[in-house]
């Protein structure tokens, strides 16, 4: 398979007029103007209340519950990051595609390589390119990373994206914690099916602004191979967007929390109890945006199914069960397929 070489940058496109042809991404709906799509209706949960015995936590409970049964998204607060600090990771995401492009082709990945510095990766000959350049590196556990892809400028990328990973791995736990508890579930049943050396990666997102953002798209729609993904926004620049009964929703920005979604494994662990999210991004003709992705991956080799409370004569199971379903997302994704639906058993 030696399909890639995209030649240029997105950013380096970003500074031509013309769109290439193969990032043009209409899709017959009037073209991806945010304006025109109304901005979701999601909770945002406390994480500093949800584990407590209290009432007030029963409550984010049925809320978180709720809000991931119809949505799969909602958004954190009091996740022990202070404001600062998420702006130092903004900050530093940043200062790194703010390098000349020599600069950061230091940490290019390799060809079908998917951890490095790259624009989209090219699996299929007619496949259309996202508008968006990206750094991704394996972040946890510290024997998986792969030091010569962390970028050494900013200098104080590395020691930021250390306590961004303890701080996202601290999150992700508690989240799946309350995920199980608020279905009545014991506390560990995801963590223990996801195991005690679950995987981290992280993908830093930057979308150039464009000069068509009515026919380009940041990222095409997808829902993440993930069991979980925590998502820090751009503070000032708004792009991301939820599908939810055919219709796509923006999703607002609340400069202080984390965003969270479900990803696929969630939605087979859990039995469908919890969906796992299309989504997409739109990008903007004045400004650049950037996000920063952390994904929280099962072991490789853990077998992913749902969990036994959770079926039921009323609640059949609905998907087999998977392994490595990493890499059978990469087979369906460029294909414009939804991985998930190959695991899904007919009920
Ligand atoms: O940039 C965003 O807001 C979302 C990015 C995303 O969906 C992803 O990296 O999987
Ligand atoms: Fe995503």
């Amino acid at each position: 398979m030696e399909l890639e070489v995209v030649s240029k940058t997105v950013q380096e496109l970003a500074s031509g007029e013309q769109v290439p042809e193969r990032y043009i991404q209409r899709d017959g709906d009037g073209g991806f103007l945010i304006d025109a799509f109304p901005i979701m209706d999601i909770p945002t949960i406390d994480l500093g209340l949800l584990l407590l015995n209290s009432s007030d936590a029963a409550q984010q409970l049925e809320k978180l519950r709720s809000a991931l049964n119809t949505w799969g998204c909602i958004q954190v607060i009091n996740h022990g990051m202070t404001p600062e600090f998420l702006d130092e990771v903004r900050e530093v995401t940043k200062q790194f595609f703010q390098l000349p492009v020599r600069e950061k082709q230091k940490y290019s990945r390799e060809v079908n390589d998917i951890e490095g510095y790259g624009n989209d990766m090219v699996l299929l000959e007619q496949q259309k390119l996202d508008w968006t350049d990206r750094l991704y590196l394996t972040i946890y556990p510290e024997d998986q990373r792969k030091l010569k892809f962390w970028p050494e400028n900013p200098q104080y990328f590395s020691g930021i994206l250390q306590e961004f990973t303890l701080k996202s791995k601290s999150v992700s736990k508690l989240v799946l914690k309350a995920l199980a508890r608020s279905l009545n579930l014991e506390d560990n049943c995801f963590l223990e099916q996801y195991g005690e050396k679950a995987k981290m990666d992280a993908r830093f997102n930057f979308y150039p602004r464009s000069s068509r953002p009515d026919l380009v798209l940041g990222v095409k729609p997808h829902a993440d191979g993930s069991a979980i993904t925590i998502l820090l926004q751009d503070k000032n620049v708004e792009g991301l967007q939820v599908l939810k009964d055919n219709q796509w929703y923006r999703a607002p920005i609340i400069p202080e929390a984390l965003f969270i979604n479900v990803g696929d494994q969630v939605e087979i662990s859990s039995n469908g109890m919890f969906k796992s999210p299309v989504h997409r991004v739109l990008t903007n003709s004045e400004r650049n945006r950037i996000s920063i992705a952390v994904f929280y991956l099962p072991e490789s080799d853990r077998e992913i199914e749902p969990i036994e409370g959770l079926v039921t004569k009323s609640r059949p199971r609905l998907y087999k069960m998977v392994k490595s379903y990493v890499d059978l997302f990469f087979e369906n994704y460029q294909q414009g397929k939804r991985p998930i639906d190959s695991v899904k058993l007919q009920v």
